[in-house]
């Protein structure tokens, strides 16, 4: 047999239509004046290899339906529900055990519903019947039908209402990626008349619902499938982070709790599908078999929010009244001076100039912890990310910011402040503070270049936004621990924060760590002492409450009980911070 020799390089395949169109591009240059750049893309584009590709699946396509293949079914998710019923009895021989398998496969059920979709030609774009006709035909008539499914122990992933005009259970969702989604069978508007050949026309949804929940393998139902059936829902690509922990146990109005998905305050969700304005579905972003859940639709958590603060704010209302009787154990903090509680807020965060719109007039929407729009960022090399060190006052921000500066002197760089009192005499210019005459300083808070800014004995100390972008452009990492009201000031699209919370240790841990190694506090005017019982106390119940407004915010949480350790802890994180990506708000990205 003589060898053959294969070429080593496959022709490049030329589709001919193709090739028709761009040898025909010169006439387009000459008879109609087409610029020369249009003829360069053309060309380029009808030979490139993905159109190519393209027009081959095309001509292949086109000669399928030539041929006029037919599908001898387009039912055979419901032939399959039928030889599993068949077949179950039998479970004693091995063939039978392992076809009763197969057809429970979540992936093989999927591969029927695919076939049943394609043979039923249910893909692509769909007019609605009566789009464009001005037929009156009045056949109402909903279609009755039987249909069967196979169940596993899996829920059925949709959830039952009542229709108040038939009175009858309705299918209120579907749990996209669910039981039900998956067998194609049952949508959103379709009425249930039976399940396994009982009536529910007396039971409740929650009665159905567990009913289904006891039930496994082949499971019939018969539904009406009306006129007004709301066909489904494509997979959105949205991603955002929870402000709010969700427990759907907790919550007395979600329409199905067993249906719902829990998260947590920080987490980020894939949001499946919107198509119910009150109550989305959503499963947890890197959760690769993760199941998919209803959770509180954005509007629907503002107005529960809104509701809630309405109710705490008359509790407080009620409790002030009392109060001022003189009888109250509400009274706020009662044991704190008013004198030390004003030098603690010297730093004042910029206020912002927004008006409020009319309804939100008590309640700032922004304000409401609710999802925000994220997005991955990819980080780049020689322009960080600020890392932002959040805490309550004596918690160790400096320090922790001293320790990895002396580690990498070439990598960190903390901004320095400004300030309008006189330099004393060991001071250097730009390097304690940047020493501005006073009504510099006024112009640059009046005109919005100090993240933050304050008065201490008739001098005025600020964070400009020009030092913090100047160390962003140094190709150094920006450390920066401000007051926890800058926040609002410095998220945003241009600087980027990594904001990571310095938690202060359980009591005891605070206690021991700082007093081995007498910890000092750093008042106002620049002196120490040593950190008291009282400072410990108020580090927590500050840190407490800082968490409660604004851990939302943070990237990362450092307990710092051991300071070597909350050292490495940080390095790592800004380690990772440079060459992995983050998820950021959507808008920072655009
Ligand atoms: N893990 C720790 N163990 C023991 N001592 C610590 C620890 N962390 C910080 N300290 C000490 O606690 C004191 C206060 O720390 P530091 O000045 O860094 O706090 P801070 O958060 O910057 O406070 P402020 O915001 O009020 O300036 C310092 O003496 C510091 O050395």
């Amino acid at each position: 047999m003589m060898p053959v020799t294969l070429s080593l390089k496959t022709q490049q395949y030329i589709d001919p239509d193709a090739n028709k169109i761009v040898s025909s591009l010169p006439v387009l240059h000459s008879d109609y004046q087409v610029p020369d750049d249009h003829i360069v893309f053309l060309r380029r584009f009808f030979r490139s290899h993905d159109t190519q590709t393209l027009m081959k699946i095309f001509r292949k396509l086109y000669m399928v339906e030539c041929r006029r293949l037919s599908p001898l079914t387009r039912a055979v998710v419901a032939i399959a529900a039928t030889v599993y019923g068949n077949i179950r009895g039998s479970g004693h021989c091995a063939q039978v055990r392992e076809m009763l398998q197969i057809l429970a496969k979540p992936h093989f059920q999927a591969l029927l519903y695919c076939h049943d979709k394609i043979a039923s030609r249910d893909f692509g774009p769909q007019l609605s019947e009566d789009f464009g006709s001005q037929d009156t035909d009045d056949d109402t008539t909903d279609h009755v039908t039987v249909i069967q499914f196979i169940k596993t122990s899996e829920p059925l992933g949709a959830t039952l209402q009542y229709n108040d005009e038939t009175g009858s259970l309705q299918i209120a969702r579907i749990i996209v990626g669910g039981a039900a989604d998956r067998s194609g069978l049952l949508h959103v508007g379709d009425e249930i008349l039976e399940v396994a050949n009982k009536s529910v026309r007396d039971k409740t949804p929650d009665e159905v619902v567990q009913m289904l929940g006891q039930m496994s393998g082949s499971i019939s139902m018969k539904i009406v499938s009306g006129s007004n059936r709301i066909v489904t829902l494509r997979e959105s690509k949205m991603r955002v982070r929870a402000f709010f922990d969700y427990n759907p146990i907790n919550d007395v109005l979600n329409p199905c709790p067993d249906a719902g998905l829990s998260f947590c305050r920080g987490d980020v969700l894939h949001i499946v599908s919107q198509d119910d304005p009150w109550w989305w579905q959503a499963k947890k972003e890197g959760e690769i078999s993760g199941k998919t859940g209803l959770i509180p639709a954005r509007q629907l958590q503002e107005r529960n929010e809104i509701i809630k603060r309405y109710h705490s704010d008359e509790d407080l209302r009620s409790c002030v009244g009392r109060s001022s009787r003189g009888t109250s154990p509400c009274r706020i903090s009662p044991k704190i001076p008013r004198a030390r509680r004003v030098r603690k807020t010297m730093y004042q965060a910029q206020h912002s100039g927004g008006t409020p719109e009319l309804y939100r007039r008590e309640y700032d929407l922004d304000e409401i912890p609710t999802y925000e729009e994220v997005e991955l960022f990819h980080p780049t090399s020689g322009k960080f990310r600020p890392v932002v060190l959040i805490g309550p006052p004596g918690v160790g921000r400096n320090e922790l910011k001293r320790r990895i500066t002396s580690y990498a002197p070439d990598t960190f760089e903390e901004v320095v402040p400004y300030t309008s009192r006189k330099k004393k005499v060991h001071e250097q210019e730009s390097r304690e503070y940047h020493f501005v005459p006073r009504e510099e300083m006024e112009r640059g808070i009046i005109n919005h270049r100090f993240v933050e800014f304050g008065e201490f004995k008739g001098n005025l100390y600020g964070t400009s936004y020009a030092s913090i972008r100047s160390v962003i452009h140094s190709g150094k990492i920006c450390l920066l621990s401000p007051h926890t009201q800058a926040l609002k000031f410095l998220r945003s699209p241009e600087i980027k924060p990594f904001v990571l919370y310095i938690k202060p240790p359980p009591l005891e841990v605070l206690r021991m760590t700082r007093r081995q190694n007498r910890a000092m506090k750093t008042m106002d005017g620049g002196t120490t002492r040593m950190l008291t019982e009282e400072d410990f106390t108020d580090m927590l119940s500050i840190g407490g409450r800082i968490e409660d407004k604004y851990a939302h915010y943070f990237d990362a949480v450092i307990i710092n009980d051991d300071i070597v350790k909350a050292s490495k802890q940080l390095l790592a994180v800004i380690n990772e911070l440079q060459t992995k990506p983050q998820w950021v708000p959507l808008h920072w990205t655009r």
